[in-house]
């Protein structure tokens, strides 16, 4: 019998025979024919694949596309021919480099992090010119536009060689170690964190992970890799200068190599390396002079098949070979394993969270008047009110995504003491969690990686979270489609997804923020049953909510909120009889039905 599992076990393993039978080319290739040329093709193709490997660490992952990577390899070519001049070996200098590229790489990307997009593209261009100008100024160290010449010293120790082989060997090494790193990262919280943060920042945020911390651990370790190639490479180069170290036309080649093999993925640079690399290396060794550029004509031309036919790469196109078919979450998806409601109504326990006096104003609108109410352990609160009455805005204040211009928001810690949270990292800290009223999945991820992002919260280890998310999606109802891409979920599916992920922090408080809108009558029925559940285990919830249905049958007690400001608030039936309620939300219709 066929297991479901077996398919992506088997493609799994067969995806990594390649890699091994690709990464043993790499060296036997050349071993094999003994041609000085095609060592130096493969020597390429190594220190190639390294640097795309580190850069895809921030441009794939992180999604952040730094076209100013050249910075940290400039710097690390520099600090490893200096140091040497100086008399010191390289295998030193390039640990020399690796730290000061990984100052500079904070400095750099700390302001850029606020950009997005083509603007951080920009900025990072803006940087590498700005070394570049440093390394002309600043003759006595770097040589000025003459640039620096390797002195002469042949032997390991130096990193410089008669034979290609021991270059090809390091470079070989150099490469294994940033795949390691790569994979590392990419198997591990921090990989999570990362692409989590690419896909949807807010998301991350509300998660409770460190956005920017993340981005710029991911940019060190890039930085440092970066900078050792550079090192070595400035080593076999024999000769360096400002305008071949710091270019842009070279960083573009790094990211290029990424692009056209898989962004994001681990492979995806090699892959890119090992197919561009030697085109453009032959075509350069058969036409000589006459090819001076021909390079960026055949990245141009590759670059353009792979946008018009691959999209995601080199990667994808082996992912459309070796992925299992995906399912889809279905309106009629597995039913939702929510705990029956207790029969008794729950005692309300003390109070968890206060808000007090709230004021919140966008330019001349005061979308936040005076919102003040307490929330106690175990309690559902349901809060209503007309569209642009000012919900989510309380809610983007009760998260830490919004700071009020007034009033504040305290959360009992779990150790009893009162708290004011500030950010979104403060507020999932002290156990509040919360749903987006668009929903936000992680796209690029399974259902699986979505909920194990929420899980790292409570779970570091990626076998705890793993095992985590898998409890949570059964609860949730989407144990059978675990190993979906969360893009292929239904509107019905990617709202459970948005709960499960959540609930996976194990929050004290649930913010949930219309939850129910756009789902078909079953699923809320199943979402009431699940929030009554989640309910059940002691955690408290506050729900936005249009869904009348389920506004009564799950609070406790309600909130209407009209124009900012709370216009009613008690038990739910006493609630949709007030006058004040009828006319600002429910209408006369909704008496009589
Ligand atoms: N960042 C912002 N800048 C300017 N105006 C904003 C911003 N966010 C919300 N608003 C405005 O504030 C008002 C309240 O919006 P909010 O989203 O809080 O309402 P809501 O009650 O949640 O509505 P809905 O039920 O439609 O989601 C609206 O008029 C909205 O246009």
């Amino acid at each position: 019998m066929t297991r479901a599992s077996d398919t992506p076990m088997t493609a799994h393993r067969l995806g990594l025979i390649a890699v091994a039978v690709l990464l043993a080319g790499l060296v036997a290739v050349p071993v094999a024919v003994g041609d000085q040329f095609v060592y130096h093709i493969f020597i390429t193709i190594c220190i190639f694949a390294a640097l795309s490997t580190a850069w895809n660490i921030v441009g794939g992952y992180a999604g952040q596309l730094s076209l100013g990577h050249a910075i940290f390899y400039g710097i690390g070519g520099y600090a490893g021919v200096i140091l040497v001049n100086l008399g010191i070996s390289p295998w030193i200098g390039m640990f020399a480099g690796a730290a000061v590229a990984v100052v500079a790489a904070i400095v750099v990307s700390w302001p850029c992090f606020r950009l997005h997009g083509p603007f951080f593209a920009l900025a990072t261009i803006a940087f590498l010119e700005v070394f570049r100008v440093l390394a002309l100024h600043f003759r006595e160290l770097t040589g000025g536009a003459t640039g620096l010449m390797i002195p002469l010293k042949i032997g390991w120790e130096w990193m410089v060689f008669r034979e290609r082989l021991p270059a090809l060997l390091i470079a070989f090494g150099m490469l294994l170690v940033c795949l390691a790193v790569a994979w590392a990262i990419r198997s591990h919280r921090l990989g999570f964190y990362l692409v989590a943060t690419r896909e949807r920042e807010s998301a991350a945020k509300a998660a409770g992970v460190g956005t920017v911390k993340v981005r710029l651990m991911a940019v060190a370790v890039s930085a440092a890799l970066s900078a050792m190639v550079g090192t070595f490479h400035a080593m076999y180069l024999t000769f360096i200068e400002p305008e071949s170290m710091f270019s842009l036309q070279f960083s573009i080649q790094i990211a290029m190599f990424a692009l056209i093999g898989g962004i994001g993925t681990v492979w995806g640079p090699l892959l890119g390396a090992m197919l561009l690399v030697p085109i453009t290396e032959f075509a350069r060794g058969a036409l000589g002079s006459e090819a001076i550029g021909l390079h960026g004509f055949v990245y141009g031309v590759v670059l353009m098949l792979v946008v018009l036919f691959l999209p995601n790469g080199i990667m994808g196109l082996v992912h459309r070979f070796t992925a299992a078919p995906g399912k889809t979450v279905g309106e009629q998806a597995a039913p939702v394993a929510a705990a029956p409601r207790s029969a008794e109504p729950r005692e309300a326990g003390r109070e968890v969270m206060r808000v007090e006096g709230l004021q919140k104003h966008f330019g001349g609108l005061h979308v936040t008047n005076d919102v003040g109410f307490t929330l106690r352990e175990g309690e559902i609160l349901g809060v209503i009110g007309p569209n642009g009455a000012g919900k989510t805005t309380v809610f983007n204040m009760l998260s830490g995504f919004l700071k009020p211009d007034e009033g504040k928001v305290s959360v009992l810690s779990p150790s009893g003491e009162w708290q004011q949270p500030v950010t979104p990292g403060d507020f999932a800290s002290i156990g509040v969690g919360r749903t987006f009223q668009i929903v936000q999945p992680f796209a690029a991820m399974t259902v699986e990686e979505n909920i194990m992002v929420g899980a790292f919260h409570r779970h570091p280890h990626v076998g705890d979270a793993r095992e985590a998310a898998r409890e949570t999606a059964h609860r949730m109802g989407l144990g059978p489609y675990l190993n979906a891409e969360a893009s292929s979920l239904t509107i019905g599916g990617l709202k459970r997804l948005e709960v499960a992920r959540v609930m996976a922090m194990e929050p004290r408080i649930l913010l949930l923020d219309e939850v129910m809108a756009g789902i078909n009558q079953t699923d809320v029925r199943r979402a009431v049953d699940l929030m009554l559940s989640i309910r059940d285990t002691g955690v408290s919830i506050i729900a936005i909510e249009h869904v009348m249905q389920a506004v009564m049958s799950l609070s406790d007690r309600v909130i209407v909120i009209n124009s900012g400001q709370i216009i009613a608030q008690g038990d739910p039936h006493d609630v949709v009889r007030d006058a004040h309620v009828i006319e600002a939300y429910l209408g006369k219709d909704f008496t009589h039905a």
